[in-house]
Formats: C-alpha cells, sequence, structure tokens
C-alpha cells in the first residue's frame, strides 16, 4: 500500500518555512494532492541539519514512497524508483532494465570498461532486436537516445587505430624520418610487394611533430632518384583538395632505414582497406562486399570527380588499380598513391638524360643533404614540370580508359564467364546491368580510334555530361547521409550537456578534503544536490538491488539541465529527511555551488 503524501515527513530547514501547494507533485499512488507542504528554498536557508528524529516518522509499511508513480519518470521506469526497503519485502522488478534487455550482459553496464579489446556497445548495449520491441509512439530505446552503434563502433575503431604504436626496435623502424616520428606499419601482414610500382613499398602511419597531426607515409625502397627535379609536380599534385583523392603533402629521399627510401607523405586515413580488399577479402571478420550496379556507379562517380580535378591541374592519375583505391568510409573512396607515378618516370627520365651525357640531373647527395639541412623539396622553387601538352592529352585519355577498364573488371566479376575469347563488347552485353550503365562502358572502353579522328577521343567533361543523370540521384542520397549523420550528431550534442551536468555534480558533491567537518556536501546549499545525486544514481529496489535505469538518469538529468518548475521528492538514504525542491531550484544551487567551488 502506497503512503499519503500528506504522511511523509517533510524536510524543513533550519528557518524559514514557506509554504506551497504540492498539488503539482504527483503522489505515489499517482493522484494529485493539495497538501500544504514545506519546500526547500536556498535563499533562505544557508545551512541545514538532516532531520534525524529518534523516533522515524516515516511510514516504513511494506512499500515506500518511491514505489509507485510518483510524476518523476515515465511510465516505464516508475517500478525502479524504490530506494532502500528497510522492510525487506521485494517488489517485481522492471522489466525495462537497461541492462537486463540483454541476458548475457549481467555486469552493470559501467563495469567492463577497462576490458581489451574494448566492447564498443559499452556505453549503450544493443536491444537485442529492436524490431521485437513493441513501443509505443512517444517510447524510446536508450539506443535512440544516443549515436547509432554502427557509427559509434567505426569511430572508435577508427580512433583506436590512431592509436596504436609498436616499439621501432622491433620492426626495425627508425625513430623518426625527418620530422616525422611514431612510424607503425599500416600493412600489419607487413608485406613488402613491389607489385605495384617496381619497388618495395610499405606504408605507415607517422605522427608530425610539426603540427602533431597523423599521415601516411608511403615508402619505396632503394630508389635510384638522382634529381630534385624529378619531385617537380608535387606542389601541383599538393595543391589539389579534392574529396575523392588521398591529399599528397610532400616528397622527399632518405637514408633513415639504411637505404635511398622515396617518401611521400599523404593524408592519414584510420581503417581504410583497399578496393581489393574490400570486395575480395575476408578481412577482420568482414565479408567481401557485393558489387551491384549502385556500387559501379559509386565509383564512376566519385573517381570521375577526382579524375576532373586532376586533369584540370595539368596532371594525370596513371594508374588506376583497384590496390591504389581506398576505402575511407562507407562508399567513400580516393585514390591513394597519386603523385608517385609522375615521380617515378620523371626520375627515369632524368637518369636516361644522364646516361646520355645531358646534365639535367642532380646528384643525389644534394638532395639528401638539403634534406638533412630541413629543406623540404616540396617546399623549394617548384622546377618547371616538363610534360609536353600532347604527351599531357594522351596520359588524360588513358586515364578515363583505365577507369573504363577497373569499373568494366570490377563489374565483370558478377557474371561468370567461361568462354576466355569473347571480346569485352560482347562481355558487356551479357552484364546484368542497365542499358545506361552498359552505354557509358562502351563510351570509356570501346571508343575506337575512328570514332576518337571524328569526335576528339574522350574526356572527363565528355564523361561528366553523359553520366549527369546519375550524378543528381548520387547527390540525393549524399545529402541524405548528411541529414543522418547531423541527426546523430545532434544526439551527441544533448549527451556532451549531461556530461558537463554530471562533472558538475560529482565535483560539488563529496568532495574528499571536507569529508572530515561533513560541511561542504552535508549541509546547506549543498545537501539537495547531495540527495539528488543520490535520487539519480544510488536508488536501490526492495529487494536491495540497484537500480540500473538509464532513461531514469537522462531523464532526472534533463530535466535539472533545462531547471524545469516540476517539483521532486528527495529522500536521505535513512529516510530520515525528505525535502521537496524544484528542478530549477536545483539548477540554480548547482550553478551557484559550482562557482563557489571555482573561487575557493
Ligand atoms: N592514406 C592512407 N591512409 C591510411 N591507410 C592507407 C592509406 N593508403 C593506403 N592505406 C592502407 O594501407 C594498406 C596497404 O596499402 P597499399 O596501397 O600498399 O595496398 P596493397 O594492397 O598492399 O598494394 P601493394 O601490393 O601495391 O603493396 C591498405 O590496407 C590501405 O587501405
Amino acid at each position: 500500500m502506497s503512503p499519503k503524501l500528506s504522511d511523509i515527513p517533510v524536510f524543513v530547514p533550519s528557518h524559514n518555512n514557506v509554504s506551497v501547494n504540492v498539488s503539482n507533485v504527483t503522489n505515489a499512488t499517482g493522484t494529485n494532492s493539495t497538501t500544504s507542504i514545506s519546500t526547500f528554498n536556498p535563499e533562505t536557508s544557508t545551512s541545514f541539519t538532516p532531520f534525524s528524529p529518534s523516533t522515524p516518522q516515516v511510514q516504513t509499511n511494506e512499500s515506500n514512497y518511491f514505489s509507485g508513480k510518483n510524476g518523476e519518470h515515465d511510465s516505464q521506469n516508475q517500478e525502479n524508483n524504490g530506494q532502500h526497503d528497510p522492510s525487506g519485502q521485494s517488489r517485481q522488478q522492471s522489466e525495462h532494465h537497461y541492462i537486463e534487455q540483454d541476458p548475457s550482459f549481467n555486469e552493470p553496464f559501467f563495469q567492463q570498461t577497462n576490458l581489451y579489446p574494448i566492447n564498443y556497445h559499452l556505453y549503450a548495449p544493443q536491444a537485442s532486436t529492436p524490431l521485437s520491441l513493441s513501443k509505443k509512439k512517444n517510447e524510446r530505446t536508450v539506443n535512440e537516445l544516443f549515436i547509432s552503434d554502427h557509427l559509434r563502433q567505426e569511430i572508435q575503431s577508427k580512433n583506436e587505430e590512431c592509436l596504436k604504436t609498436v616499439i621501432p626496435s622491433q620492426y626495425n623502424l627508425p625513430v623518426h624520418v625527418e620530422q616525422y616520428h611514431s612510424l607503425y606499419p599500416i600493412d600489419l601482414k607487413y608485406d613488402k610487394s613491389a607489385n605495384s610500382f617496381g619497388y618495395p613499398t610499405t606504408i605507415y602511419k607517422v605522427q608530425s611533430n610539426d603540427d602533431g597531426k597523423l599521415y601516411a607515409m608511403r615508402r619505396l625502397e632503394n630508389v635510384p632518384i638522382t634529381s630534385e627535379k624529378s619531385f617537380a609536380s608535387i606542389p601541383k599534385w599538393g595543391s589539389i583538395n579534392n574529396a575523392n583523392m588521398v591529399k599528397v603533402h610532400e616528397a622527399f629521399t632518405t637514408r633513415a632505414f639504411g637505404d635511398n627510401s622515396l617518401i611521400i607523405i599523404y593524408d592519414y586515413h584510420p581503417n581504410s582497406s583497399t578496393l581489393v580488399e574490400h570486395h575480395f577479402y575476408h578481412i577482420k571478420q568482414r565479408e567481401p562486399v557485393l558489387i551491384t550496379e549502385d556500387v559501379l556507379w559509386n565509383y564512376l562517380i566519385q573517381l570521375t570527380n577526382a579524375l576532373s580535378d586532376i586533369h584540370q591541374q595539368g596532371l594525370a592519375v596513371r594508374k588506376l588499380d583497384p590496390s591504389k583505391i581506398i576505402m575511407t568510409g562507407t562508399n567513400r573512396i580516393r585514390l591513394s598513391s597519386c603523385a608517385l607515378p609522375d615521380i617515378l618516370e620523371a626520375s627515369t627520365e632524368i637518369r636516361e638524360k644522364e646516361k646520355n651525357g645531358d646534365s639535367a640531373g642532380v646528384n643525389i647527395s644534394t638532395i639528401t643533404d638539403k634534406l638533412n639541412s630541413n629543406m623540404k623539396i616540396s617546399e623549394t622553387e617548384p622546377p618547371k614540370t616538363n610534360i609536353d601538352k600532347n604527351k599531357l592529352v594522351e596520359l588524360q585519355k588513358a586515364d578515363l580508359k583505365e577507369l573504363g577498364l577497373l569499373i568494366y573488371n570490377l563489374a565483370k566479376t558478377s557474371v561468370m564467364i567461361s568462354d576466355n575469347t569473347l571480346e569485352p563488347s560482347a562481355i558487356i552485353s551479357k552484364l546484368k546491368l542497365s542499358d545506361f550503365f552498359k552505354s557509358v562502358l562502351r563510351f570509356l572502353i570501346l571508343e575506337d580510334e575512328e570514332g576518337e579522328e571524328k569526335t576528339g577521343g574522350i574526356t572527363v567533361a565528355k564523361l561528366q555530361a553523359l553520366i549527369a543523370p546519375k550524378v543528381f540521384s548520387n547527390l540525393n542520397q549524399l545529402q541524405f547521409a548528411t541529414d543522418d549523420m547531423e541527426s546523430q550528431l545532434s544526439r551527441e550534442v544533448e549527451n556532451g550537456r549531461l556530461v558537463r551536468l554530471i562533472s558538475k555534480l560529482d565535483l560539488i558533491s563529496n568532495r574528499p578534503e571536507n569529508i572530515k567537518d561533513g560541511s561542504w556536501s552535508e549541509t546547506g546549499e549543498r545537501y539537495p544536490i547531495k540527495l539528488f545525486r543520490d535520487y539519480v544514481f544510488h536508488q536501490v529496489d526492495d529487494a536491495g538491488k540497484p537500480v540500473i535505469d538509464l532513461n531514469h538518469v537522462i531523464t532526472c538529468l534533463n530535466k535539472l539541465d533545462a531547471g524545469v518548475e516540476e517539483n521532486l521528492l528527495l529522500v536521505s538514504a535513512d529516510e530520515m529527511s525528505c525535502l521537496i525542491i524544484s528542478y530549477k531550484t536545483l539548477k540554480n544551487l548547482v550553478e551557484t555551488c559550482f562557482n563557489q567551488l571555482r573561487h575557493r
């Protein structure tokens, strides 16, 4: 049986009782009471002595005053609000406990924080199957209050990747290469394949000592670069900011690895995978992703976007290989080794000229000397690029053809082709793709010499015009994705607000330096804050089990942060004292106490 509100002994400040009508305090039985009752008034009460009569005035009958709907909780939580029940009578437990939705998860949500690897769902365990929850329209699950689990997991594992380190000596790595330190081999297979560029290649996550940021350092071993003219295109590459290209920062040679390594510094994109890894390998228990027409359109549009900027800068990619395109987020791809083919080709040309007695080259020691004196090649006066115009046009056409071949090869994986003698045109006809897509593929890879003479050949501009209708639907999806991200962000903004509030509450309550005299948290303005903290975080049910209900915590903290007029009933753990106070008053108290703390 629930007690009547009028039976509850009321907190009496040491002076100046203010009588209020408590009609807006919902009592334990859910009916409104109009009993006249004293409220706590911090302005008139500077010190508070907890009311502890020798005979408890609180009726400890079989259910206490938190046992029913009390106006502070939604209908889901009303059974979770029991504080310590001296009678020991147990009450049916709430079905909506935050933890208990997952039977395998027996620990309270904060108890697994130091386990490794990180449990990404620690912050808000996933409801077993959200679809099976029959919720009312106004009801929310815990998951809906936070950033989605999938996105959080993705961001956290990226952050984790950023923090990874190895001991340099274990991997035979230099402690630093120029201003870049904390080298971490990204490709943990540590496989130094020479397939792509003809030189063994490794890629490291590094940190710059200049700006503290992380970068990806690609190293090619033993590259015979003899002139800084090999780096002539780097400033141009560095000036390109394109969403589908990994930004190039600088290039130099170094002897830090004990050889003559060529180094290129790129933006670092944690947890990325190459298209080959993404579509053809099982990595980290992830299934290879199926290549559908939507995926192909998506790649075609993004790569066209990258080529467009690169060609406009008077450059060519020269290498459009699926192992040199990385997936840096959901459906987001980037060209990952730009500038490298330019450097290698320029250095070969220079070496050829040197062999033929041309003095265009500069000795490698000159470059290393410059590097040793901290002079970066990307910062020097850029030597003139000497790709002639006709060659550039040819290279750019080759880029588009390579793009066509890349998409064609990816598309081909979706059909079984037993006859190896089939021409590409016949294979394209067999593909289970729309006619529109097939016509774009034909345009890219089957444009014959004759057609080229008539039309001037393929260019990015022509490709852009051809795929324009698809670009708009892609744009539409992108904008939806941005909307989704924004709504996720707005939820986290709310959570950030609550973290600040919890920090304030914790800074104010139970300060160890004041425990001896008990004068800080136990009396005056701090007392209601302490009781509120217990009310939010330290409730126990009738069986003495802690009530772990995140909904209750968030609801109360939100009301406190908003400073709503609603009153709530706070009871001390020994049930000797209780008080009625509004969230608004509590909010002011928290602010006052926090400011006092700052000026102590
Ligand atoms: N800028 C970057 N930031 C973060 N990771 C990257 C970056 N560029 C590449 N990677 C990652 O580094 C790994 C190795 O890339 P790499 O380009 O060497 O591919 P690969 O398949 O090893 O090719 P190769 O056979 O040429 O060595 C891949 O997992 C790729 O996702």
